[in-house]
């Protein structure tokens, strides 16, 4: 049965000196940002999906944003290498997490460089943001870990937000949803629907028509309701304060059988 497994990882301590890119600093509260990532970590859990905690790596501020470290392709984890060097070091953990739930493991190599919050999967097409965090070689270098697993790689320009998946995720349909300010080239997708929030852009896809978003995204939350979808809503606002969104929390692993 193929599984529904979803690795997280507990906030560090020095949360609040995660790196800011886009956004003004603001003061993040830890204490409030942990009580967040478990509020998130139940709305998973209360849809079906088992948790695996990654080992915390309370020196890396950044490391509760545990999608930036590995892409799930099939039963492959490549394991990622950030663009920002701070982060670098918070693919220990994981790649142990991966190797012990009988993932294969992969690497991206130097001069390679690829954040797991630019890959947005829709089935076998994967999309791949080419910007701050990932580079050239590192695209290469994911098409060469999937394309021969039948995967189809589409690189794609991001300059306006951190990652691809800041700026567009997808319906379980497979549309494209994206806040159009923040979004580089909307006609690279085949099918794309514009949501009136930036953190609108942002679904986790839970099972079935269920998604996983930001309370921060009300209006758009309400537009996806009409379409016929349930949005679950958690307030992931000192993660936000981090340039965070619901997708960097988890790694949701559902082609693994067990
Ligand atoms: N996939 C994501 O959206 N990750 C968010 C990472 C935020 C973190 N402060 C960073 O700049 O790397």
């Amino acid at each position: 049965m193929p599984s529904k497994k979803a690795l997280v990882r507990r906030p560090s301590p020095r949360l609040a000196e995660g790196l800011v890119t886009h956004i003004e600093r603001e003061k993040v509260d830890a204490g409030l940002a942990t009580e967040q990532w478990e509020a998130y970590v139940e709305a998973l859990r209360e849809h079906g999906w088992e948790t695996v905690e990654v080992d915390p790596a309370d020196d890396n501020p950044d490391s509760v944003f545990v999608e930036d470290t590995v892409v799930m392709y099939r039963n492959v984890a490549l394991i990622a290498r950030s663009g920002a060097e701070s982060r670098r070091e918070e693919t220990i953990g994981v790649e142990e997490a991966v190797a012990r739930l009988g993932c294969s493991v992969n690497w991206i190599w130097e001069p390679g460089t690829l954040d797991g919050g630019d890959v947005l999967k829709i089935g076998d097409t994967i999309y791949v943001g080419r910007g701050g965090r990932t580079n050239a070689a590192g695209i290469q270098q994911l098409r060469a870990a999937f394309e021969p697993l039948g995967a189809q790689v589409v690189a794609v320009p991001v300059s306006k937000v951190l990652h691809l998946k800041s700026a567009v995720t997808a319906l379980p349909d497979g549309t494209v949803i994206g806040h159009i300010p923040k979004v580089d080239r909307p006609s690279l997708f085949p099918r794309f629907l514009s949501v009136p929030e930036e953190s609108g852009a942002h679904v986790v896809l839970l099972g079935g028509d269920k998604l996983l978003m930001a309370a921060s995204a009300p209006k758009t939350a309400e537009l996806l309701a009409d379409l016929g979808f349930e949005p679950v809503l958690v307030d992931i606002g000192e993660f936000e304060k981090l340039e965070g969104c619901v997708t960097c929390l988890s790694v949701r692993m559902r082609d693994l059988y067990a």
